[in-house]
């Protein structure tokens, strides 16, 4: 068809949400996953426990590997302050698109810096091109397979410091068993599992994991 999914969420959210009012871009997306097309977003159920984690660590300057339509970053920005620095990527430009407008119709395009590229590039840039020095906390949840090679850059890169917040989706649906083997195991981070739901199922389980940095 001549649309895709992601625009066609794009198209009901415009159609059905209130422009500068993101918990009501939130729902539209949610009611869309949950009663017309799924599609891979956080959603309501694990966005809860997101939420929580955002309201608790409280972040100045934050991450977010995996965009997709911008439904967390709306998620995790409409909870920071103007002055905090918010940086998502996402690598797909089409989804990225999507995004931007998914974001400016939220009113958030001010509080959120998009950055279309490969998280590989992006992580070690950083410092210099972004002028972050180290991140509060960061939310993955692009590529189950490039999980440990990003966390490891952050970790190379000294863009996290002792008490840094790194959360992950996915961790049982598809899965991510090496990274959470990895923050489980390496002895640099306290690391607790948050079981939940899979996106806009009533039955499949998935979780969060929540690993802080030890330093
Ligand atoms: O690639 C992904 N990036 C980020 N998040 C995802 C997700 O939440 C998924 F459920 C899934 C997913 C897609 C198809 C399935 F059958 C199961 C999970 C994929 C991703
Ligand atoms: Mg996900």
């Amino acid at each position: 068809s001549a649309m895709s999914k992601e625009q066609r969420v794009l198209q009901y959210v415009q159609q059905n949400a209130s422009r500068g009012d993101p918990d009501s871009v939130l729902a539209a997306v949610d009611k869309f996953g949950w009663e017309t097309e799924w599609a891979m977003n956080l959603g309501d159920v694990k966005g809860a426990i997101l939420d929580r984690f955002v309201k608790e660590t409280a972040p100045q300057t934050m991450l977010e590997l995996g965009t997709y339509m911008g439904y967390s970053a709306i998620r995790i920005a409409r909870l920071l302050p103007e002055t905090a620095k918010f940086m998502t990527v996402e690598f797909d430009q089409e989804n990225a698109a999507v995004a931007r407008e998914m974001i400016e119709f939220a009113g958030l395009q001010n509080r959120i810096i998009q950055i279309t590229s490969d998280t590989a590039d992006v992580i070690p840039q950083l410092k210099t091109k972004y002028d972050v020095e180290t991140l509060d906390m960061v939310f993955i949840d692009h590529w189950k397979d490039v999980y440990v090679r990003d966390i490891k850059l952050l970790e190379t890169n000294k863009l996290l410091r002792k008490g840094t917040v790194v959360v992950a989706d996915n961790i049982i649906k598809p899965g991510a068993p090496e990274y959470a083997e990895y923050v489980r195991t390496c002895g640099k981070y306290d690391s607790t599992f948050h079981e939940s739901r899979f996106e806009y199922s009533n039955d499949d389980i998935d979780g969060l994991e929540k690993s802080v940095f030890r330093g």
